[in-house]
């Protein structure tokens, strides 16, 4: 571990009864990098991205973020310190409008207590970052309109704009593109490509010309196991990663 090293995941396990869904796995994240994790689907991705975030105990192993060990924290006390991941689609409030919900995520950094004493809606201290957020994802001008209108890719970038609203210093993001059309997708790759200079990302993604274009390195799980990691050429000419993952369209 050198001091680049924000993220560190050591020796990492979660068996579901006789399934090992994460197995032994030790990765890192360093400074200004972009880490994607790929593999076949089932191969423990989403079950390891949980382990990091808190959503998921793990039965052994570490989790190690700017030298300091995660044991104990939940979900929420992870996100105060700093670890960033999209918001999964059900747990935006569709009810509410695009900035709202960004304002939420606002508020939960800002503390329990803010929520009761503050008239949310008119609150400057909300309503700004919260704009800032939504502008930095191209989607200021959908503010005030209704969740449950916005398409499935406006969903996908409200959910990174509630993720930088909480200022992370580093980002879990779990298959960002999905259902996103050709423009969409490349408006977001150019975004994530500028945002590892403010925080490194963890990458999970099925879109491999994503993956190939973004990713500075490239770990390979299979079966639980990390049977890879290196930069993309590495990755692209290992045998056995395309034995086990990327076929002959490699
Ligand atoms: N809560 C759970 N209980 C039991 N088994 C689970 C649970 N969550 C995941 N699994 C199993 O663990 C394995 C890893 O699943 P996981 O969702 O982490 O894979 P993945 O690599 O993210 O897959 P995908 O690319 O399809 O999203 C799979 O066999 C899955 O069925």
């Amino acid at each position: 571990m050198t001091d680049q090293t924000v993220l560190q995941i050591q020796n990492l396990n979660k068996n579901f009864g006789a399934l090992k869904a994460t197995d032994d796995v030790t990765l890192d994240l360093k400074k200004g990098e972009i880490h994607a994790l790929i593999g076949p689907n089932g191969a423990g991705k989403s079950t390891l991205i949980k382990q990091i975030c808190g959503q998921l105990s793990s039965d052994s192993g570490k989790v190690i973020f700017n030298g300091k060990d995660l044991a104990g924290m939940d979900v929420a006390d992870r996100a105060k310190a700093g670890l960033g991941r999209t918001f999964q689609v059900s747990s935006l409030v569709m009810e509410f409008s695009a900035l709202r919900n960004v304002m939420l995520a606002v508020q939960s950094k800002l503390g329990t207590s803010y929520r009761f004493f503050k008239n949310v809606r008119g609150d400057n201290n909300l309503t700004e970052p919260a704009m800032a957020a939504l502008k930095r994802v191209n989607l200021e001008e959908r503010a005030h309109i209704m969740t449950a209108e916005l398409s499935h890719g406006e969903r996908r970038q409200l959910e990174i704009a509630m993720a930088l609203a909480l200022d992370p210093k580093a980002f879990l993001l779990d298959e960002p593109m999905a259902g996103m059309g050709p423009e969409g997708s490349k408006k977001l790759i150019g975004f994530l490509d500028e945002l590892r200079h403010e925080a490194p990302i963890l990458l999970i993604e099925h879109d491999m010309d994503a993956v190939f274009s973004l990713a500075d390195r490239i770990s390979v799980l299979v079966y639980g196991r990390v049977i890879a990691t290196g930069s993309v050429e590495d990755i692209r000419n290992n045998p056995a990663v395309r034995e086990a993952y990327l076929g002959s369209a490699a």
